[in-house]
């Protein structure tokens, strides 16, 4: 079966997108590993699959799957993109619910809704604090998918990664974010995807990181996040809603052989 696919990227985060509004070829998982797979396939950090919306409001309904199979509740650096693709300024339909989004030229924010707190959400496997689990002294929360939050020194990605995603401490595995604050305005963050290792940037994992940075007053509610593949704009509204803000982009259109 041949597929009409877009390469796009959101600071180095790269996703494979396929519209299939008009005609849906039912990827089954053995597909889109292979689809993800950079030496077999086309390679990304994300399939993103796009289909017609259920809900009133929504202009697209939005699904974001990891080169492992799994699928993700919420993707940042992807919801960019999809507003990118989509034109205008879309509202998503995600797991995470309706994200509205705007433009500012090369510029696309989402609002990325109200982080979840409670441990039962994140979720995590026993009853914690999650501004303190007994696990390096993360700080945990839910974008609408897990996210474990460690304050300290960023190059500890590569070696804790693999085996924090995996920890007993989350049920559904997580995403794990090394974030050093560089001042109450700018994080320094790097993180280890769930189902997709270390990426070059993560958007839902740069809202995590601040919303958890601000509950241990370690930032302000508005604060630069630099990532290894670029910035993004985070901002922790009154209303409980996070604003993310950065760059989509469209690398090139392609059909599978
Ligand atoms: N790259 C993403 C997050 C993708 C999903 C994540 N790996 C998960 O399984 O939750 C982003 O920009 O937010």
């Amino acid at each position: 079966m041949s597929l009409s696919f877009t390469k796009m990227h959101g600071l180095g985060n790269d996703f494979v997108v396929i519209d299939a509004r008009q005609n849906d070829p039912a990827l089954d998982t053995a597909t889109i590993r292979h689809l993800c797979d950079r030496r077999f396939g086309i390679g990304c950090d994300q399939l993103v699959f796009l289909t017609v919306p259920t809900l009133d409001g929504a202009d697209v309904h939005v699904r974001f799957f990891n080169p492992d199979g799994s699928e993700a509740g919420a993707c940042g650096n992807a919801s960019r993109c999809v507003a990118k693709f989509v034109g205008g300024t879309p509202t998503l339909q995600t797991a995470a619910g309706l994200l509205p989004t705007a433009r500012d030229g090369d510029l696309f924010m989402i609002d990325m809704g109200v982080p979840r707190l409670d441990w039962q959400d994140v979720p995590l496997s026993q009853a914690c604090d999650t501004l303190h689990l007994p696990l390096h002294d993360a700080a945990a929360c839910s974008m609408g998918n897990p996210h474990a939050t460690i304050f300290g020194d960023a190059s500890r990605a590569e070696a804790l990664g693999a085996d924090l995603e995996q920890d007993a401490l989350f049920p559904e595995r997580a995403n794990i974010g090394f974030a050093q604050i560089l001042s109450p305005t700018h994080m320094r963050l790097r993180v280890w995807e769930r189902g997709a290792g270390l990426t070059l940037a993560c958007g839902s994992g740069a809202c995590a990181a601040v919303v958890n940075a601000v509950r241990r007053g370690r930032t302000e509610r508005t604060c630069t996040v630099t990532m290894d593949g670029g910035d993004l704009q985070i901002t922790w509204r009154a209303d409980g809603h996070v604003l993310m803000t950065g760059p989509a982009v469209t690398v090139f259109h392609g059909t599978t052989a």
